[in-house]
């Protein structure tokens, strides 16, 4: 199962994704928003975040306007690897070496092919483990740091 949320600068393209995701026979769910009305994006990177966080899902899209703020909300929660991708390399880099779980995109910015080809590359694409693992480890290292400090 895949989650996806948008704000209100992200619902068009989200629409958009939500609809080619399930042309490809992805098991997508659309957790909001589904009108116009100005909300607050940590609302919905909430939505998305916190039951991958828990592990009760395991990835993840999110749109907003440009992505910086879903992607600044997305990592406060632990475990989540939301990537900010803005072309085809970088949502292929965010799988195959981030092992992003949550892909982040700027419905603002993105023109909406491109944004199809980059949610495929990601969600098709395979984590290369190796030599990015002992990096993500280290990720996992820096949260129980700061949780300690807490
Ligand atoms: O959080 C954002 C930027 O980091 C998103 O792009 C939001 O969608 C954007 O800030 C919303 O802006 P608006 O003027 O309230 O529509």
């Amino acid at each position: 199962m895949l989650l996806i949320a948008s704000d209100h600068g992200g619902l068009e393209l989200k629409q958009i994704l939500v609809d080619y995701l399930k042309q490809q026979g992805v098991d997508v769910k659309d957790l909001g928003v589904h009108a116009e009305d100005s909300v607050d994006y940590p609302d919905y990177a909430a939505l998305v975040a916190e039951p991958i966080s828990k592990q009760e899902a395991d990835q993840g899209i999110l749109v907003c306007g440009t992505g910086i703020g879903m992607s600044i909300a997305a990592n406060k929660f632990p475990g989540v690897r939301a990537a900010l991708a803005h072309d085809e390399f970088t949502a292929q880099m965010a799988r195959e070496h981030n092992n992003a779980n949550i892909l982040v995109l700027g419905g603002r910015v993105l023109d909406p092919e491109l944004a199809c080809r980059m949610v495929s590359v990601w969600y098709d694409g395979a984590y290369e483990g190796g030599r990015h693992q002992n990096r993500l480890n280290k990720i996992i290292q820096l949260e129980r740091h700061c949780d300690a400090d807490a």
